[in-house]
């Protein structure tokens, strides 16, 4: 049985305020919530000490966003695994499109990173997944083999997360039809040697739409963005049927 895992993606949103608010009233929703998945929050690194606090004691996860391949050195910007471990980080998102669009994330970089976030006792959820050009192009498929032969070197699949994000999915409401993102999570699956890898599907992920998305019978979990920022809709997330 594969593990369900629902986390939020809060992107660079929330001051530790704005934070502590979410969660008053957040934690309140999942007083009912089945034990069967895993819930994680992953937010600015301004935010992880709070949220270290406030989430002591209760069943959500504490993720963070980035994380350097090396221990420490002079990597302006940058964060090591210790300096995650040590304040209760357990999730790390690695390779997001915003990464590679924005930051010049590479598949080799992004091939550092996992091997870091592991070996610093993180699970690393990695985050793959086509444009929308690519995805006209025909080259869905090929790119995402591409991207996790390449960053899945020397990965220890014992302890690892992938996301599939459709980049045309993310923040436009535009989701990726259930079925084809099964399709898509089914062709990730078939690349990896654990077939007990959670794969999770993020891109416009919605109270509306959870419930179908999670009926998939590939889909383990969502990687939610906009819809994490605020409680109520996240409740309901986490809260799917
Ligand atoms: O990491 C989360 C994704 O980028 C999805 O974002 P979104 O739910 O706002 O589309």
């Amino acid at each position: 049985m594969r593990k369900k895992v629902i986390a939020g993606n809060w992107k660079m949103y929330k001051t530790q305020a704005e934070a502590s608010e979410f969660l008053q009233k957040f934690l309140h929703s999942l007083e009912e919530t089945p034990d069967d998945r895993e819930i994680v929050l992953c937010v600015p690194f301004t935010d992880l000490g709070i949220l270290s606090k406030s989430l002591h004691g209760s069943r959500v996860q504490l993720g963070a966003q980035n994380v350097h391949w090396e221990e420490q050195g002079a990597y302006t910007g940058e964060i090591s695994g210790p300096m995650l471990t040590e304040i209760g980080v357990r999730y790390v998102i690695i390779g997001h499109s915003e990464r590679r669009q924005y930051f010049n994330e590479t598949d080799e970089t992004v091939n550092l990173r996992l091997k870091a976030a592991q070996l610093y006792g993180l699970t690393p959820i990695l985050c793959v997944g086509e444009s929308k050009q690519q995805r006209d192009a025909l080259e869905t498929e090929s790119l995402i083999i591409s991207q996790l032969a390449k960053g899945l070197v020397d990965v220890d699949q014992n302890n690892l997360i992938i996301a599939y994000e459709p980049i045309w999915a993310i923040g436009t409401g535009d989701t990726c039809e259930s079925i084809e993102a099964n399709r898509v999570i089914g062709l990730i699956r078939s690349q990896l040697t654990n077939a007990n890898v959670p794969i999770q599907y993020g891109g416009s992920v919605k109270a509306n739409n959870i419930d179908e998305i999670m009926a998939q019978p590939e889909i383990d979990g969502a990687l939610v963005g906009g819809a994490s920022l605020e409680p109520d809709s996240f409740a309901r997330i986490v809260n799917y049927q």
